[in-house]
């Protein structure tokens, strides 16, 4: 791994000194008498030592909870109030406080893990050994309903995605991949994977370095990355404000995206910036971590509007149905995503109701008694049989009894001169719901007139995919985890 030293340069700690570190924090976690299945919050972004301690935590079979430094008080409570956990533990300045008995709160860094309060006493130890079937961590993401869901995947189904990302040898023991995503993101987690499974150098990029593009790409360059794994989103003010800047990346071979579809207007920018690099749609939900991996064609070919998300990974199957239960495999007709493969998740944490809503008995076999995981989004297939991602079901909505395809009026109102990025929303209105469009413009460049985009888009779309408001912004609101927050551009309305 490649980190900030603490002389401001970059350090390098070796496979042997990550091994070193996590058999330290296993002996002291041990020490501790918990059992397997005690859970544990590692509260860091990505460095060496938090990768030693959620390491340490997997082998001991005490599912870790990681969470960002970011994260407000009140929601640390609601996921410490939901998942239990034994022990709490943070980086060396890490400065948050109020983390109350029973449960056990210390400190991880360099020197190995530093107890401040032991847990309170778990009784006899109940369990002697760690199978695949147990619970590795535990992702809380703010359910729809705004109380965390507890994501719990086992060591089977991490292993089984990341076996399935192996068969593609994508990275090799010399490359060094940068990392964008807080550690409370499976993307974190699947980088960490991703790297380690190949041998290759995990580049964990410092957050003070993501806000200003100058900063992200001069890290970049000065730590010589060949991958950058990140949500599209992260890209956007790289384009608007540094496009030159971004060719100087020679080193760069590939770039891994996931979490949110890539705007293709805003991915031929960057693959015109990095003509070498290959381009990777990893899609999938933390439910099973992921399932597909795509290397896109670079450029996009002129007429693509919607990317191709693939088929699964080896041992894991997409399978799209529709709303009569049965496959839908003809070219064009959309339907439901369905997962069916080891990397399903075990559940959502002391919630079965949500779970079963979630793993469903398979459509195509139930007497099998074997569950999928239906995921919400569409997708049709392609000529050739790959998976083109359509957007979430929840996400189709109507106009005047019209449904209206957000995507393609994002895409026309992407092009009008000017405009380097659209996002569509229907928004309730007292009389009707109406269709808003938010937009932001090159840096320095013109404002986008309102009514002459909305006569730009009734030039090609129905008059019920006309936006009826058009808000310039300088740039969209982003979630915890660095995709669009959609829900936020309401309040721009
Ligand atoms: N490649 C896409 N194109 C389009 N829409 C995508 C893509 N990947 C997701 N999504 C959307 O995001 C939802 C899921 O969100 S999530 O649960 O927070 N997980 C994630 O985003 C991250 C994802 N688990 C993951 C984890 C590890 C490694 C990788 Br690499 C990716 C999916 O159901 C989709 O709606």
């Amino acid at each position: 791994m490649v980190q900030p030293a603490p002389d401001g340069g970059l350090e390098t700690i070796t496979y042997g000194e990550l091994v070193d570190r996590t058999d330290r924090c296993a002996g002291a976690l041990d020490a501790l008498g918990l059992d397997v299945g005690d859970r544990v919050v590692v509260e860091s972004d990505t460095s060496a030592d938090a990768v030693a301690t959620i390491l340490a935590c997997a082998t001991l079979g005490l599912p870790f909870i990681p969470v960002s430094p970011g994260l407000p008080d009140e929601r640390l409570r609601a996921i410490l109030a939901g998942a239990e956990p034994a022990l709490y533990l943070q980086g060396p300045d890490g400065r948050r406080t109020g983390v109350d008995a029973p449960i056990g709160t210390g400190r991880f860094g360099p020197d190995g893990l530093r107890t401040e309060r032991a847990p309170a006493a778990r009784g006899p130890r109940r369990r002697r050994v760690v199978t695949a079937v147990d619970t590795a961590y535990i992702i809380f993401t703010s359910g729809t309903t705004g109380r965390p869901k507890g994501v719990a995947m086992s060591h089977r189904g991490v292993v089984s995605f990341l076996r399935g990302v192996r068969t593609f040898d994508l990275l090799t023991a010399d490359d060094r991949v940068a990392g964008t995503a807080p550690l409370q993101f499976d993307f974190a987690l699947f980088d960490i994977g991703f790297a380690l499974s190949h041998g290759a150098t995990l580049v964990p990029v410092p957050r003070a370095r993501l806000t200003w593009p100058r900063r992200f790409l001069g890290f970049l360059r000065d730590a010589e990355v060949t991958h950058v794994d990140a949500v599209p989103s992260l890209w956007r003010p790289v384009l608007r404000h540094e496009p030159e800047m971004l060719t100087e990346l020679t080193d760069v071979r590939g770039v891994l995206f996931s979490g949110e579809a890539f705007p293709p207007h805003e991915l031929r920018s960057l693959q015109g910036a990095l003509p070498k690099a290959r381009f990777l749609n990893l899609y999938g939900p933390t439910e099973v971590m992921a399932i597909s991996v795509t290397e896109l064609p670079n450029p996009l070919p002129p007429e693509a509007e919607r990317l191709s998300i693939g088929s699964a990974v080896p041992g894991a199957e997409m399978t799209l149905i529709g709303p009569d239960g049965r496959v839908v495999d003809e070219p064009g007709v959309v339907g439901e995503i369905y997962l069916r493969g080891p990397s399903l998740f075990t559940g959502y944490w002391n919630d079965p109701e949500t779970t079963r809503r979630a793993l469903v008995p398979d459509p195509l076999d139930p007497a099998s008694g074997r569950l999928v995981l239906r995921t919400g989004d569409l997708a049709s297939p392609g000529p050739d049989g790959a998976l083109y991602f359509h957007g979430r079901a929840d996400s189709q909505v109507q106009i005047r009894g019209n449904r209206v395809e957000l995507g393609e009026v994002e895409l026309r109102v992407a092009e009008f001169p000017g405009v380097t990025g659209a996002i569509a929303a229907v928004l309730p209105h007292d009389d009707e719901p109406r269709l808003h469009v938010f937009v932001t413009r090159a840096a320095g460049g013109p404002v986008p007139d309102a009514k002459n985009v909305a006569d730009f888009v009734r030039a090609v779309l129905p008059a019920y995919m006309v936006p009826s408001h058009v808000h310039v912004v300088e740039a969209f609101p982003l979630t915890a985890n660095g995709k669009v927050d959609r829900a936020a551009l309401h309040a721009f309305a």
